[in-house]
């Protein structure tokens, strides 16, 4: 049994307390709401998150770090990308040793193009209250896993025993976790396919079915390995569970967030209005722009990203974006997957 403290009480951060409440664990879930974590440790319950399930009535709910700080062994990331630093800026201080750090956010950031862990790494530079950083991916829709269906994910790290010790911590008969030693490539997989399931949901919300769906995800993928091979990720890892698997989960789930969130702007709603409706995160929006700026920068051809931005930022319409998709110059399919 170890103690652990869950930072974001979101639907996923709730979702994977409860997996590590079920494995026995001493799980402390930290919201920014008194009255979220009072219906938690009350009622057992997170409504606006996680609507009609029932919590471990082991999960205990904080607001502030010291409290939930104290003696913990292991430390869980779950906020949204743009909150990452701040977050680690606060629980720092609250670490009387230094602790692994695991992470299960998806996003990269805009302006420094940093992954996840490097914003960890960063943050934790003067302090040194972080032994290891782990990343934690693959298809997982947070309602499911509160059901607890069957999920797989991966976890990699740089720290190969960081990766095992955070395998043992949440793997249970509904929950499997895979190792993998490639950190670049699972945290590129996890946060670039929610470019993707955004863009697949324009093409529903412009009216096309599965025939565009099935190319969105098939070109995306290649998209997402060259720019992530250039990154240094190995290019098997996008074919597993972080790459692959999440990309499918995410591209054809009516659970999705970011898919559903590009349906509504093939609709013809706005990024504003779509984000008011949505009242969750969608960080394939912020991801849009950083790997938007990377392609640019280290020259990888990225169509859909690009068509996807030139909608989102540019306020290109979205059926002149597909349009302009589908007459681009003829290419070759394999011959460019990695690199551009
Ligand atoms: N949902 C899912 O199925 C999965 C999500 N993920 C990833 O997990 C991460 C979190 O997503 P998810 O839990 O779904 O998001 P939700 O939208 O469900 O919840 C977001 C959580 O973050 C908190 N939050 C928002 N802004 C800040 C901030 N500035 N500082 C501190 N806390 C903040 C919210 O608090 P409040 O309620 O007070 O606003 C809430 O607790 C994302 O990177 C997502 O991609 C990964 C796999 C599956
Ligand atoms: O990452 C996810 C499933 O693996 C959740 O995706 P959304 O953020 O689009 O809901």
């Amino acid at each position: 049994m170890q103690k652990i403290a869950v930072i974001g009480a979101g639907s996923w951060g709730s979702a994977l307390a409860m997996v590590l409440a079920d494995n026995g664990h001493d799980v402390r879930l930290v919201g920014r709401r008194q009255e979220q974590m009072d219906e938690l440790n009350e009622r057992h319950t997170n409504e606006s998150y996680l609507p009609n399930i029932e919590l471990p009535t082991t999960i205990r709910g904080y607001t502030g770090m010291e409290e939930a700080l104290g003696g913990v062994e292991a430390i869980v990331l779950v906020v949204p990308t743009k909150a990452m630093r701040e977050t680690v800026r606060k629980i720092v201080p609250y670490l009387q040793k230094a602790v692994p750090v695991i992470h299960a956010s998806k996003g990269i950031e805009p302006a420094t193009h940093k992954r996840i862990s490097e914003m960890i790494a960063e943050e934790d530079a003067s302090t040194n209250r972080i032994s290891s950083i782990t990343v934690l991916s693959g298809p997982s829709h947070a309602e499911e896993v509160a059901l607890r269906q069957p999920t797989t994910v991966t976890v990699a790290s740089a720290d190969d025993e960081a990766a095992k010790y955070t395998q043992n911590l949440f793997m249970n008969q509904q929950f499997r976790v895979y190792t993998n030693p490639d950190l670049i490539g699972v945290e590129i997989g996890g946060a670039l396919k929610n470019i993707i399931a955004l863009a697949c949901g324009v093409t529903n919300g412009l009216g096309y079915g599965d025939n565009t769906k099935a190319a969105i995800m098939t070109r995306g993928l290649a998209e997402i390995s060259r720019l992530g091979t250039t990154m240094g990720a190995k290019p098997l890892t996008f074919s597993g569970l972080s790459g692959l698997g999440d990309l499918i989960v995410t591209c054809t789930s009516v659970h999705s967030r970011n898919w559903r969130a590009g349906r509504m702007i093939g609709e013809g709603l706005s990024m504003d209005e779509v984000l008011e409706k949505m009242g969750m995160v969608v960080e394939g929006i912020r991801t849009t722009q950083a790997a938007y700026e990377l392609s640019e920068k280290l020259e990888i051809d990225m169509p859909v990203t690009k068509a996807l931005y030139s909608v989102l930022f540019n306020g290109i319409d979205p059926y002149q974006a597909a349009e302009e998709l589908m007459g681009r110059v003829k290419r070759h399919e394999v011959e460019s997957l990695y690199r551009s």
